[in-house]
């Protein structure tokens, strides 16, 4: 145990086991957990919880950041403790648990869940269960690798359950800059007009005695399981990278492009792997995930700052990053999600957000989340919260999955994240579609001889030219826009 984590001697009392603060919660309570995109997440509790319940079942609400590393999201499912999950999850397990109606999962913008405990919108959280690195001299807590949705949750709840991770260096320490909103309709200008702005704490200010326990913990966060670029990974990334280069050469965006934002996944981390091959010099990120592929571009003195609300590293990448953070302290700051993902903001900073499609449509309506319009996936994450108010809207995606049993470019996508009004360019393997200042039938042509599969090109402008002979601003033929998801139910294929 290392008592000087807790620089408040009065709180010195409050240690206990994990099994100890578990019992703070009880059925039905609503629980905000720290964690964003398995990094940071309070870890010794919520197994202690699962543990619990085999004894004692109750079923809480869970909210986090986003997803949770450790399997916690999993063994917390099979603990049979989830009644309701938001507002993000990466987990197998889970997944089927969503898909069964046996977790109630909402899905929704990151940005957007804490405004609404602030207005009492969503009932808030009994119990709050914190990853932190120490508590200072005032109770207030140090966050880790994430910041996520810890410090409203902190706020909000009647009582905090602090983690203190020693595996985690005290040099995190002044990483984290916590900024919240003031209450509405009062609210003045979110005063941060630079990606590397500093607007608010470095720890998050609760009263000391709000927190009713301290855990000791030393468990590290899990690792990033992102691949490296494959071929058609590579080739998404290069269309992208010459398409920026053009848009620099014609003015129309400056030299270091403006703040980017990448999602998560293998797709979005290859693409931004694909920078470190361009001539592109100072980037920056306003983000909310870190991975890999941004401490590569610091490290080869192409990007000089990096804003996001967590960091998910790899085995590699890890002990480079964390063993010698004191080196990187300078270009990078975690944020609450809010900050991280703003409208506001990422209007004001004019990103250049790019999120992963599942699949899109003729006329670029993109479906992030639901697998032939029902499964749940993942979650729409941030992608929203950029993609509706970024400068430039890009969505990438391999032309097909399954071995092309599935094409990604579809007639109509049955379900809709992010409507057409909210998507500039599409990009696959097999190329770029600009959809600025076209019209759907405009689009429609663009999409299918640039992105689709050649397996699935003619098959898609046989529909769009029936669907035109039909008419129609947007022209379709619904009684066979779904019937390529039909066909892939029953046939296993969505080929005709
Ligand atoms: C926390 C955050 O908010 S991060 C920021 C943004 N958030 C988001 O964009 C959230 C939504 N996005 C996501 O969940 C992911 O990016 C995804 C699922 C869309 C893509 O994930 P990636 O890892 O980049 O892509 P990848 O090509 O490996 O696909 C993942 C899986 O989906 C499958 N898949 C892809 N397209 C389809 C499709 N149209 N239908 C069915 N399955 C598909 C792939 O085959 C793959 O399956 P596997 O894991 O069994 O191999």
């Amino acid at each position: 145990m290392s008592l000087e984590r807790i620089r408040n001697s009065g709180l010195h009392e409050k240690v206990m086991s994990a099994e100890q603060a578990c019992t703070f919660i009880k059925d039905g309570m609503t629980v905000g957990m720290s964690g964003f995109t398995r990094a940071g997440e309070a870890k010794a509790v919520p197994k202690a919880l699962a543990e619990r319940c085999k004894q004692h079942p109750i079923k809480i609400n869970l909210m986090t950041g986003a997803s949770l590393g450790n399997d916690l999201d999993k063994i917390l499912t099979d603990s049979g403790s989830l009644a309701r999950r938001m507002p993000f999850q990466v987990d197998t397990t889970l997944r089927k648990a969503i898909n069964n109606g046996e977790v109630m999962f909402i899905d929704q913008h990151l940005s957007e869940m804490v405004e609404q405990l602030r207005s009492h919108q969503l009932t808030r959280p009994d119990v709050a269960i914190i990853e932190a690195v120490a508590i200072t001299e005032e109770g207030h807590i140090v966050p880790t690798t994430s910041v996520g949705n810890s410090a409203s949750f902190a706020v909000f709840a009647d009582k905090v359950i602090v983690e203190i991770n020693t595996l985690h260096s005290e040099k995190l320490e002044g990483l984290h800059d916590i900024y919240i909103p003031t209450y509405r309709p009062t609210r003045t200008p979110l005063p941060l007009v630079k990606v590397d702005d500093r607007i608010g704490s470095t720890a998050i200010p609760i009263p000391a005695e709000k927190i009713a326990g301290i855990v000791f913990t030393s468990t590290p966060d899990s690792y990033s399981t992102v691949s490296d670029p494959d071929s058609e990974t590579a080739s998404i990334a290069r269309h992208l990278v010459s398409f920026l280069k053009e848009e620099v050469a014609e003015g129309r965006l400056p030299n270091n492009l403006g703040p980017l934002q990448a999602g998560i996944g293998n797709i979005a981390n290859a693409v931004m792997m694909g920078l470190l091959d361009s001539d592109f010099e100072d980037l920056t990120m306003y983000s909310e995930v870190l991975q890999d592929s941004t401490f590569d571009l610091i490290d080869a003195g192409k990007m000089k700052f990096a804003s996001g609300c967590s960091v998910i590293l790899s085995e590699r990448m890890n002990s480079k990053v964390f063993d010698n953070i004191e080196a990187y302290k300078d270009k990078l700051v975690l944020r609450p999600q809010e900050m991280s993902n703003h409208p506001e903001l990422v209007r004001r900073l004019g990103i250049i957000a790019v999120n992963t499609a599942l699949e899109f449509d003729l006329y670029g309506n993109v479906n992030s989340t639901h697998v032939c319009g029902t499964k749940m996936m993942n979650g729409i994450g941030g992608s929203g919260d950029f993609a509706r108010n970024a400068n430039m809207s890009i969505f990438v995606t391999k032309s097909i999955a399954k071995d092309g049993a599935i094409s990604s470019v579809v007639p109509m996508v049955s379900h809709v994240d992010h409507t057409e009004h909210d998507v500039d360019i599409l990009v696959t393997d097999q190329g770029l579609a600009d959809l600025r200042g076209l019209a759907p039938r405009e689009r429609a042509v663009r999409v299918i001889q640039n992105c689709a599969h050649p397996d699935y090109r003619h098959q898609l402008m046989d529909y769009f030219e029936r669907a035109c002979v039909r008419g129609g601003h947007t022209p379709h033929l619904m009684e066979e826009a779904f019937s390529w998801h039909v066909g892939l139910e029953q046939n296993g294929t969505m080929k005709l």
